[in-house]
């Protein structure tokens, strides 16, 4: 069997470009575009990257790009000034806090500055409760991402298993979550599980976001099970996932491909959550 290669990046552009419509009909009714705060603090090679492809889609979809860099030697106090500015701000109906912060400071603190309105990352926890007990909230944008793929690929997740590989805040705890409202039967795997390979074999659905590239190979897979590489390394070969394509697409029915799987997902959700925060803050109908 050869799996079919999942498109992460064609079903972006349609998620953009649907935001981009919305924004326009929001701006030709009366409200006011949505603006984005990314905050990067710090000179991480790849949080550079990844920050500057959310500016620019940002615009590309209409909306204020409100950038903000800090240096990497800030001390907590100033990021955390800096949030409550953003938070106060009405023209931020977003603000995104670009993870890792360097080791000197407190992430979670940190987050906690950015209320749960403007939380475009779903990352408060205030939108990790909301998401725990099934009621509406921003979501975390790669698992929401996930989702969108899964829905795009008319992935049946109702009684169906669902195994997610990784426990981190970020994805494995939120995409856990995501998967159960969706009525599939979730297991979480992490680094401690026992015989890895037999839990994820059950697996009709597996999500694989543990951060160690190639983790996942063919004997860890179902025949025609659906798996989502959520993992991205830069390795001398170029960007490599959690999961081994070329084994996993010899039994998988279906995998997403690094780069351009998830990845393109979870700016695009991003760009999808602001303009979400931004319909609910303007007290407008939000989708
Ligand atoms: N505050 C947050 N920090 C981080 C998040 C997040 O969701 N919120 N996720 C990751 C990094 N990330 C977004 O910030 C991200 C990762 C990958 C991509 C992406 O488009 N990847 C491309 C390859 C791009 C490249 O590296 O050349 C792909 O997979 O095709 C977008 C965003 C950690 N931090």
């Amino acid at each position: 069997m050869t799996a079919r290669l999942i498109d992460g990046t064609a079903v972006a552009r349609a998620v953009r470009a649907d935001v981009g419509r919305r924004v326009a009909e929001l701006v030709a009714g009366g409200g006011t575009a949505p603006g984005l705060a990314t905050v990067l603090i710090g000179d991480d090679p790849a949080s550079e990257v990844y920050v500057r492809n959310k500016r620019r889609l940002c615009t590309e979809a209409g909306m204020a790009d409100l950038h903000r860099h800090l240096p990497g030697d800030v001390d907590q106090a100033t990021v955390a000034a800096l949030l409550d500015e953003l938070a106060a701000d009405p023209e931020v109906s977003g603000i995104l806090l670009q993870l890792p912060v360097p080791a000197h400071l407190d992430s979670e603190a940190l987050l906690s500055h950015i209320p749960a309105e403007k939380d475009v990352d779903g990352l408060s926890t205030a939108n990790a409760g909301l998401l725990a007990q099934g009621r509406p909230g921003l979501r975390p944008c790669t698992p929401a991402g996930v989702m969108a793929l899964l829905a795009d690929q008319d992935v049946a997740l109702s009684g169906a298993e669902a195994v997610v590989v990784g426990r981190s805040v970020l994805v494995g705890r939120p995409m856990a979550q995501l998967l159960l409202a969706a009525d599939a039967t979730v297991t979480i795997a992490h680094s401690r599980t026992r015989d890895l390979a037999a839990v994820c074999r059950r697996a009709d659905v597996l999500v694989v976001a543990a951060g160690i590239p190639g983790l996942v190979g063919a004997d860890a897979v179902k025949p025609g099970a659906t798996v989502i590489d959520v993992g991205i390394h830069r390795t001398e070969q170029g960007l490599r996932g959690d999961v081994d394509l070329d084994a996993v697409a010899a039994v998988a029915g279906a995998v997403t491909p690094v780069p351009g799987g998830v990845g393109p997902m979870t700016i695009a959700m991003l760009l999808a959550n602001t303009l979400t925060a931004a319909t609910v803050q303007q007290g407008r109908p939000s989708r």
